[in-house]
Protein backbone atom coordinates (compact mmCIF):
# COMPACT_ATOMS: atom_id res chain seq x y z
CA UNK A 1 0.00 0.00 0.00
CA UNK A 2 1.46 3.03 -1.36
CA UNK A 3 0.57 6.84 0.21
CA UNK A 4 1.74 9.93 -0.53
CA UNK A 5 2.14 12.53 2.06
CA UNK A 6 2.56 16.00 0.86
CA UNK A 7 4.14 17.53 3.97
CA UNK A 8 4.93 16.55 7.93
CA UNK A 9 1.35 17.53 8.95
CA UNK A 10 0.44 14.77 6.66
CA UNK A 11 3.00 12.04 8.34
CA UNK A 12 2.21 13.06 11.47
CA UNK A 13 -1.61 12.43 10.56
CA UNK A 14 -0.75 8.88 9.49
CA UNK A 15 0.93 8.31 12.34
CA UNK A 16 -2.03 9.37 14.20
CA UNK A 17 -4.38 6.33 12.41
CA UNK A 18 -1.67 3.82 13.46
CA UNK A 19 -1.57 4.99 16.80
CA UNK A 20 -5.13 4.87 17.13
CA UNK A 21 -5.53 1.73 15.34
CA UNK A 22 -2.97 -0.56 16.20
CA UNK A 23 -2.99 -3.86 19.08
CA UNK A 24 -0.27 -4.09 21.42
CA UNK A 25 2.25 -6.27 19.82
CA UNK A 26 3.25 -4.98 16.79
CA UNK A 27 6.22 -4.01 15.31
CA UNK A 28 6.82 -1.72 13.33
CA UNK A 29 9.75 -1.23 11.18
CA UNK A 30 10.82 2.28 9.55
CA UNK A 31 12.99 2.63 6.35
CA UNK A 32 13.87 5.46 4.73
CA UNK A 33 16.98 8.00 4.17
CA UNK A 34 18.39 10.18 6.21
CA UNK A 35 15.28 13.13 7.53
CA UNK A 36 12.66 10.93 5.46
CA UNK A 37 10.18 11.97 8.41
CA UNK A 38 10.59 8.53 10.52
CA UNK A 39 10.76 10.27 13.64
CA UNK A 40 7.70 12.53 12.46
CA UNK A 41 6.02 9.38 12.04
CA UNK A 42 6.62 8.13 15.52
CA UNK A 43 5.79 11.22 16.72
CA UNK A 44 2.21 11.10 14.73
CA UNK A 45 1.77 7.75 16.28
CA UNK A 46 2.79 9.29 19.86
CA UNK A 47 -0.26 11.55 19.18
CA UNK A 48 -2.58 9.03 18.38
CA UNK A 49 -2.06 6.79 21.60
CA UNK A 50 -2.52 9.96 23.71
CA UNK A 51 1.25 10.47 24.73
CA UNK A 52 1.46 14.43 25.70
CA UNK A 53 4.97 14.23 26.36
CA UNK A 54 6.79 15.33 23.52
CA UNK A 55 8.87 12.51 21.77
CA UNK A 56 12.66 12.75 20.37
CA UNK A 57 14.65 10.81 18.19
CA UNK A 58 16.68 8.31 20.81
CA UNK A 59 19.86 8.44 18.38
CA UNK A 60 21.86 8.48 21.49
CA UNK A 61 19.65 6.50 23.87
CA UNK A 62 18.87 3.85 21.33
CA UNK A 63 15.49 3.32 22.94
CA UNK A 64 12.53 5.54 24.73
CA UNK A 65 9.61 4.47 26.42
CA UNK A 66 6.37 6.11 27.34
CA UNK A 67 4.10 4.59 28.77
CA UNK A 68 1.13 7.31 29.40
CA UNK A 69 -1.06 6.16 26.52
CA UNK A 70 -3.23 3.52 25.55
CA UNK A 71 -0.51 1.30 25.15
CA UNK A 72 3.21 1.49 25.42
CA UNK A 73 5.71 2.89 22.90
CA UNK A 74 9.22 1.86 22.50
CA UNK A 75 10.98 3.79 20.53
CA UNK A 76 14.05 2.40 18.83
CA UNK A 77 16.56 4.18 17.11
CA UNK A 78 19.43 1.72 15.51
CA UNK A 79 21.62 4.30 13.54
CA UNK A 80 24.88 4.16 15.28
CA UNK A 81 24.80 0.37 16.08
CA UNK A 82 26.31 -2.56 13.98
CA UNK A 83 24.35 -5.58 13.39
CA UNK A 84 26.50 -7.58 16.50
CA UNK A 85 25.43 -4.45 18.73
CA UNK A 86 22.09 -4.46 17.87
CA UNK A 87 21.68 -8.44 18.11
CA UNK A 88 23.58 -7.96 21.79
CA UNK A 89 20.73 -5.53 22.55
CA UNK A 90 17.79 -8.65 22.67
CA UNK A 91 14.98 -7.24 20.93
CA UNK A 92 13.02 -9.84 20.96
CA UNK A 93 11.75 -8.89 24.61
CA UNK A 94 9.90 -5.98 23.00
CA UNK A 95 7.84 -8.42 21.04
CA UNK A 96 8.00 -11.52 23.27
CA UNK A 97 6.26 -9.45 26.00
CA UNK A 98 8.10 -11.68 28.56
CA UNK A 99 9.67 -8.34 31.05
CA UNK A 100 8.05 -5.90 28.79
CA UNK A 101 4.21 -4.81 28.82
CA UNK A 102 3.27 -5.49 25.49
CA UNK A 103 3.04 -1.89 23.08
CA UNK A 104 3.41 -0.83 20.10
CA UNK A 105 7.55 -0.84 18.78
CA UNK A 106 8.62 1.50 16.40
CA UNK A 107 12.33 0.82 15.53
CA UNK A 108 14.27 3.22 13.00
CA UNK A 109 17.55 2.24 10.81
CA UNK A 110 15.71 -0.80 11.37
CA UNK A 111 18.13 -1.98 8.27
CA UNK A 112 20.32 -2.69 11.10
CA UNK A 113 18.57 -5.59 12.32
CA UNK A 114 20.06 -9.05 11.62
CA UNK A 115 16.54 -10.95 12.28
CA UNK A 116 13.22 -9.64 12.33
CA UNK A 117 10.25 -10.53 14.33
CA UNK A 118 7.19 -12.93 13.26
CA UNK A 119 4.91 -10.41 12.37
CA UNK A 120 5.50 -6.55 11.92
CA UNK A 121 4.64 -3.92 9.35
CA UNK A 122 7.34 -2.14 7.56
CA UNK A 123 6.84 1.90 6.77
CA UNK A 124 9.29 2.79 3.66
CA UNK A 125 9.35 6.95 3.60
CA UNK A 126 10.74 7.82 0.23
CA UNK A 127 11.31 11.43 -0.97
CA UNK A 128 9.50 12.58 -3.33
CA UNK A 129 10.36 15.14 -6.16
CA UNK A 130 8.51 18.11 -4.91
CA UNK A 131 10.00 17.80 -1.35
CA UNK A 132 6.98 15.32 0.13
CA UNK A 133 7.37 11.97 0.77
CA UNK A 134 5.90 8.56 -0.41
CA UNK A 135 4.83 5.94 2.55
CA UNK A 136 5.19 2.54 1.45
CA UNK A 137 3.73 -0.01 4.07
CA UNK A 138 3.98 -3.60 3.58
CA UNK A 139 2.50 -6.40 6.06
CA UNK A 140 4.38 -9.82 7.36
CA UNK A 141 2.36 -12.53 8.63
CA UNK A 142 0.27 -9.85 9.54
CA UNK A 143 -3.03 -8.10 7.90
CA UNK A 144 -3.16 -4.58 6.10
CA UNK A 145 -6.93 -4.33 6.25
CA UNK A 146 -6.73 -2.86 9.61
CA UNK A 147 -4.51 -0.57 8.74
CA UNK A 148 -6.44 0.65 5.47
CA UNK A 149 -9.94 1.36 7.45
CA UNK A 150 -8.00 3.26 9.77
CA UNK A 151 -6.42 5.74 7.33
CA UNK A 152 -8.80 5.58 4.55
CA UNK A 153 -11.72 7.80 6.14
CA UNK A 154 -9.48 11.01 6.92
CA UNK A 155 -7.22 10.83 3.89
CA UNK A 156 -7.84 14.56 2.54
CA UNK A 157 -3.82 14.69 2.51
CA UNK A 158 -3.04 11.01 2.48
CA UNK A 159 -3.88 9.14 -1.26
CA UNK A 160 -3.24 5.70 -1.11
CA UNK A 161 -3.35 3.10 -3.31
CA UNK A 162 -3.07 -0.51 -2.93
N1 LIG B 1 5.67 14.23 4.20
C1 LIG B 1 6.63 15.14 4.44
N2 LIG B 1 6.88 16.13 3.53
C2 LIG B 1 7.85 17.03 3.78
N3 LIG B 1 8.63 17.07 4.88
C3 LIG B 1 8.43 16.13 5.81
C4 LIG B 1 7.43 15.12 5.63
N4 LIG B 1 7.45 14.31 6.72
C5 LIG B 1 8.43 14.78 7.53
N5 LIG B 1 9.03 15.87 7.00
C6 LIG B 1 10.14 16.66 7.55
O1 LIG B 1 11.36 15.99 7.34
C7 LIG B 1 12.31 16.38 8.32
C8 LIG B 1 13.03 15.19 8.89
O2 LIG B 1 12.09 14.40 9.59
P1 LIG B 1 12.50 13.30 10.65
O3 LIG B 1 13.44 13.83 11.65
O4 LIG B 1 11.23 12.71 11.11
O5 LIG B 1 13.28 12.28 9.71
P2 LIG B 1 14.01 10.91 10.14
O6 LIG B 1 13.73 9.97 9.03
O7 LIG B 1 13.64 10.50 11.50
O8 LIG B 1 15.53 11.34 10.11
P3 LIG B 1 16.81 10.52 10.69
O9 LIG B 1 17.23 9.65 9.55
O10 LIG B 1 17.81 11.59 10.97
O11 LIG B 1 16.36 9.77 11.89
C9 LIG B 1 11.54 17.17 9.36
O12 LIG B 1 11.81 18.54 9.17
C10 LIG B 1 10.09 16.85 9.06
O13 LIG B 1 9.22 17.91 9.42
MG1 LIG C 1 14.83 9.99 13.14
Amino acid sequence: MKISLKNAEATVNLGISLGQCLDAGIVILLAGDLGAGKTTLVQGIGKGLGISEPIVSPTFTIVNEYTEGRLPLYHLDLYRLEPQEVADLNLESYWEGFEVTPGIVAIEWAERMPYQPDNYLTVNLIYGNEGDRQAKITAFNHSLSQIIAAITPESQDAEWEK
